[in-house]
């Protein structure tokens, strides 16, 4: 999904115009090659690898003929209009799938659309604000990537005030982050402690698992919010390292440790995607591809029976512009500077509004105390939170549709 969406936005017109480069993405059904072999080992985790080769089997799926999917690419490459996304399926011809992804992308970005949601969400809507909550934040332990500065830390101020019993906080950023920990220790109590982390790098994540697990024994809700918007050159694969890397590496820990089939106790992650997996930001592609991968991950991760075997509800929010140093010096985050002048020009004309970190926060508690296990939500333009499920899955069943005709 990084792949497909990295492709729609780069390709956002005018590209094709201004470059003369012709985007092309080609969704590949299963094709007999050494990818496929031996499949079960090769899931994150054998129980659940076993449980994709007994459906793959019941299926009777088919493997396609890697000579047939080179001839769609090539058809692909002859006739495929600029921005267009292909499907090579069951050995048949190359399909353009363009139209069902753009009506997909239409009703994600008709939800961002503030006419549209006030029509669902109003402000006098007492359910919102009366519902009971479901999930309790009393006595639970939380574990948050970036949370020195920035929503990070307002996540924690947000959880301890509701009764959170300890916190860690991993940051790369060591000064912001110990003093974040002292302010917040003065107000709470002692309850939050201060790692030095660096989410793009694997030996960092070990060592602070290990820290936090022997200072708490046990993590109750992990908050994949560590995050950098930088698609210049030097930078995107450092971006994509710690927007998509890190938060894989903390998710498959956090699922091995909380896991009830194994022992642990259940849990919550929540993971931290953002609008830009709903809209294109042609400017963002690095960016926007790996928040459509955030987004992507859980909704696998969290397939049938995940939640009845492991007690480990995985939540996604789609976090809309919010006044956080994320956004200041737009122009020079775009993978280009011509980009990047665009950008800051769009977010001017189209009157993007920067929400409030604290209403951020505020629908981010909401999402916690109310989200059902692998539920995607919408927190946008200082709105209440949305849940945004139906529409993510009404796109997904739509590209399923694709597929069986
Ligand atoms: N501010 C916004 O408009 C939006 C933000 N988001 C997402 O929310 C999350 C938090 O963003 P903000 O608080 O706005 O950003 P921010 O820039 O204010 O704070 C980010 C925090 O992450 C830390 N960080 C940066 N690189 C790190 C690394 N390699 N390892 C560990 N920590 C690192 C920073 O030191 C900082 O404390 C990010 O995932 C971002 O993509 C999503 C949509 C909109
Ligand atoms: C839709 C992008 C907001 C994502 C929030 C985020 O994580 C970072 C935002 C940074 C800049 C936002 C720019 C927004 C521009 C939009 O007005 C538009 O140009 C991009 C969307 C175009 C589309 O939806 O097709």
């Amino acid at each position: 999904m990084a792949v497909l969406h990295f492709s729609q936005c780069i390709a956002m017109p005018p590209f094709f115009e201004n470059t003369g480069v012709r985007v092309l993405a080609l969704c590949l059904g299963p094709t007999d090659t050494a990818l496929l072999e031996n499949l079960a080992p090769k899931a994150y985790d054998l129980k659940v690898g076993q449980f994709m080769m007994a459906f793959v089997e019941s299926q009777n799926v088919v493997y396609q003929k890697p000579e047939s999917a080179v001839k769609v690419l090539v058809d692909m490459y002859k006739t495929g209009p600029p921005a267009s996304f292909w499907l090579s399926l069951d050995n048949k011809p190359g399909q353009n799938i363009t139209p069902t992804i753009d009506r997909a992308f239409k009703d994600f970005e008709n939800l961002l659309m503030p006419s549209k949601l006030k029509l669902e969400t109003s402000e006098g809507d007492c359910t919102y604000f009366l519902k009971m909550a479901k999930w309790e934040v009393q006595g639970k332990t939380f574990l948050i990537t970036g949370g020195a500065s920035g929503l990070g830390a307002l996540y924690a101020e947000t959880f301890l005030k509701n009764g959170a019993k300890s916190v860690a906080l991993l940051d790369i950023a060591v000064e912001t982050g110990k003093a974040t920990t002292e302010r917040l220790n003065n107000t709470f109590g002692n309850k939050v402690i201060f790692l030095k982390c660096d989410v793009s790098k694997e030996e960092d994540i070990v060592s602070a698992w290990d820290a936090v697990l022997a200072q708490f024994k046990q993590i109750d809700v992990i908050i994949n919010n560590a995050g950098i918007m930088v698609d210049t050159p030097n930078m995107w694969r450092t971006a994509s390292d710690v927007n998509w890397q890190g938060l894989v590496s903390f998710s498959l820990k956090g699922i091995s440790h909380m896991r009830k089939d194994e022992g642990g106790a259940g849990g919550t992650i929540i993971n931290i995607s953002s609008t830009a997996a709903l809209g294109k930001p042609g400017a963002l592609p690095v960016y926007s591809g790996s928040k459509m991968a955030v987004l992507h991950f859980g909704q696998c991760l969290t397939m049938e029976p995940f939640y009845d075997l492991t007690g480990i509800r995985i939540l996604t929010k789609c976090l809309g512009a919010t006044d956080t140093p994320l956004l200041h010096n737009l122009d020079a985050r775009a993978y280009d500077p011509k980009a990047g002048k665009a950008l800051v020009e769009t977010v001017k004309t189209d009157g993007v509004i920067f929400q409030k970190p604290e209403s951020a926060a505020a629908a981010s508690l909401y999402m916690f105390q109310n989200g059902a296990p692998g539920s995607v939500w919408l927190v946008n333009n200082n709105n209440p939170a949305k849940d945004i499920t139906p529409v993510i899955d009404s796109a997904y069943a739509a590209f399923e549709k694709v597929m069986m005709e």
